[in-house]
């Protein structure tokens, strides 16, 4: 039976129908959660990603403003630019988009981020907090992976669960997640040795590689629950302008094998816009002093 298609657009769009909610009757009480992005260069997949964020952020009723600076900006321009931003009341989330061009220290830059903003999770005190079991602002990309395995699977106790990737960004949170979550884990990278028979192990195969099509639908375990969480460009046709946009698994093998899986585009990263603004609703109410209405 072929897999069930987990439909991440479809997601997306009713978790940021109730943050429009949400963030309607917090405006009522005076507070509008306000995000910043801080894009420097001119990376094509962070610019896309900028867009239909900051698109997003305002159909949720939130306020939203994007920073772009020259692939030149020095390092303490950057810092003072956070600087402002940390004292600003009206932002209550910054982000600044990885990659940064070569001579810009990302360590650095995320340090400077007021961890209470730290909407992407990335400060060493997010880190920390996710790692002890400590109430943390999460990185995007995990956060929403695990709303759709909560949808698909209910609770994941038990589950064999192998991440292919160990960036801060993905791979480590989302080892972390599943962990928290009662899973037994492996994290896999570029120096494990049999991929493909880690995977076959797995009852949760979480993708996050960046290598177009790697998993092949025979490393697939039977039913499993497939998370693609690769964004690649294939080369353009010929006769074509833009190359296809593909995932890490080999999505047409897998969905005969998996028990369910994500696919790209529409799947897990229009999740990773909605989480980044329940992230900003959240830091926004915890600076406030506000309760939120559980759901998210
Ligand atoms: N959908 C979304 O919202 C998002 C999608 N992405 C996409 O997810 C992918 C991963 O992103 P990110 O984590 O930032 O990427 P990074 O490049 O930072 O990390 C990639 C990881 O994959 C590992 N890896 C690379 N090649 C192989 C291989 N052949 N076999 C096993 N492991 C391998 C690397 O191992 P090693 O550490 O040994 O080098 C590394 O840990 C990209 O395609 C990115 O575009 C990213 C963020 C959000
Ligand atoms: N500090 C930081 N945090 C990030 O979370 C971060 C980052 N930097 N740098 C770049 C990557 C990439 N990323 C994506 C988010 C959404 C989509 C997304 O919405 N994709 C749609 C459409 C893609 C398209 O059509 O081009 C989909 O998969 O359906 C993609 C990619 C976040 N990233």
């Amino acid at each position: 039976m072929p897999a069930h298609i987990i439909d991440g657009k479809a997601f997306s769009a009713g978790l940021r129908a109730r943050l429009a909610d949400e963030v309607k009757g917090l405006a009522g009480r005076g507070l509008v959660p306000g995000l910043a992005v801080i894009l420097v260069g001119e990376d094509p997949a962070s610019q896309v990603y900028v867009r239909s964020k900051e698109r997003m952020a305002r159909e949720a009723g939130m306020a939203s403003t994007t920073y772009r600076l020259p692939a030149e900006t020095t390092q303490a321009e950057l810092d003072a630019l956070i600087g402002r931003l940390n004292a600003d009341e009206a932002v209550h989330g910054i982000l600044v988009q990885l990659p940064l061009p070569a001579g810009l220290d990302p360590h650095r830059v995320v340090e400077a981020i007021d961890p209470a903003k730290d909407v992407d999770g990335l400060h060493p005190v997010s880190v920390g907090n996710l790692a002890s079991g400590a109430p943390a602002l999460v990185p995007c990309t995990p956060k929403g992976c695990m709303m759709l395995l909560r949808d698909v699977l209910g609770d994941l106790t038990g589950a064999r669960a192998l991440v292919v990737g160990r960036s801060n960004l993905m791979g480590k949170p989302m080892g972390q997640l599943l962990l928290a979550a009662n899973c037994t884990v492996t994290v896999a990278h570029s120096r494990t040795r049999d991929l493909a028979e880690e995977c076959r192990r797995a009852d949760i195969l979480v993708a996050a590689a960046g290598r177009p099509l790697m998993v092949k639908g025979d490393w697939i375990k039977p039913g499993a629950t497939v998370i693609d969480v690769g964004i690649n460009r294939l080369p353009p046709e010929p006769g074509q302008e833009k190359g296809r946009l593909v995932g890490d698994v080999d999505f047409d093998a897998a969905k005969e094998v998996a028990g369910a899986i994500t696919p790209v585009p529409g799947g897990v990263g229009p999740m990773t816009i909605a989480c980044l603004l329940d992230n900003t609703v959240e830091a926004a109410c915890r600076m406030a002093g506000v309760e939120r209405g559980r759901d998210a």
